[in-house]
């Protein structure tokens, strides 16, 4: 990373609460082109709702969030055509073909529909979906959605990629290539910023590491920078060592007693 270069998405004094809840709570963050950033905390730790945020979604925060240097809060809102999601939950148009929903997704964008349409239908092709394209998205698979997500979210070139679980039902095969793609876009200058749960994912795939724990950034850093300061081997372990969670034993042999305290059988 080049020190002089402007970050991409700049983050400062960032709280952020629901009713009577304080979700984030003063997040200071720089990321710059070229980073993949594994953002990751327990549930309910503010992931989904710092990525809302970023993508003008969720209002009434308190701080200032640049996107491309520019405050998000200021009504432009031409960066959003710089940037693709793929969101938690698979919202697809069911009763669309591919076709129809992804050249539709890329006119959002600004995309003349036929440039769309033979992009996503070489996308396609490449994750194997070749046959698929003309079908109805209701007949797909989850891991053929996610597949349709991402190609979605990629369509228009964006320069940051925003997702949730981005590997969320692929095969093996296609996490391997969906990896690369990361890899690779990263290389050519992109921001990837996703959120996961598979803690060896993130291990392999991330140039960085962020933990969100409490509303604040508690961890950041590369993976070995993690482990250093941790002492501990795996991401998983760092994870539960600096999220003070050490009860899995008491809690799975309680839990399985439960289970095993005799069923109100008659
Ligand atoms: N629209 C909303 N209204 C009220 N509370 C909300 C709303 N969205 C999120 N929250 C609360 O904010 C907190 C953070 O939620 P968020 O979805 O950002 O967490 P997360 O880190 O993405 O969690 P997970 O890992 O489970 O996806 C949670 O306590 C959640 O209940």
């Amino acid at each position: 990373m080049d020190s002089t270069e402007e970050p991409v998405i700049s983050i400062a004094g960032l709280w952020m609460n629901y009713s009577d809840r304080m979700v984030l709570r003063g997040i200071d963050l720089e990321v710059y082109r070229g980073q993949i950033i594994g953002y990751i905390g327990p549930n309910g730790a503010g992931k989904s709702t710092t990525v809302k945020i970023m993508l003008g979604l969720v209002e009434g925060y308190n701080g200032t969030v640049r996107i491309f240097g520019r405050d998000i809060s200021d009504g432009d809102t031409a960066y959003k055509r710089r940037i693709g999601y793929v969101p938690e939950v698979a919202e697809l148009y069911d009763s669309l073909t591919a076709r129809e929903y992804l050249t539709f997704t890329g006119e959002l964008y600004g995309m003349r529909n036929t440039d769309a349409d033979l992009r996503a239908e070489k996308l396609m092709r490449l994750l194997n979906l070749d046959k698929a394209y003309d079908m109805r998205i209701a007949s797909y698979s989850k891991g053929m959605k996610q597949k349709v997500l991402l190609i979605a979210s990629m369509l228009h070139d964006p320069d940051i990629l925003f997702l949730d679980e981005p590997l969320s039902g692929l095969d093996a095969n296609s996490v391997m290539v969906v990896k690369e793609i990361f890899a690779t876009l990263a290389a050519r200058g992109k921001t990837i910023f996703y959120s996961s749960h598979i803690m060896d994912v993130v291990e392999k795939i991330s140039s960085r590491i962020i933990l969100l724990d409490g509303g604040d950034i508690v961890a950041d850093g590369t993976f070995a920078q993690l482990r250093e300061q941790s002492r501990e081997g795996s991401l998983e372990e760092i994870f539960n060592q600096l999220t003070g969670f050490d009860k899995y034993r008491e809690i799975a042999s309680e839990f399985v007693a439960v289970i095993g305290e005799g069923a109100p059988h008659e």
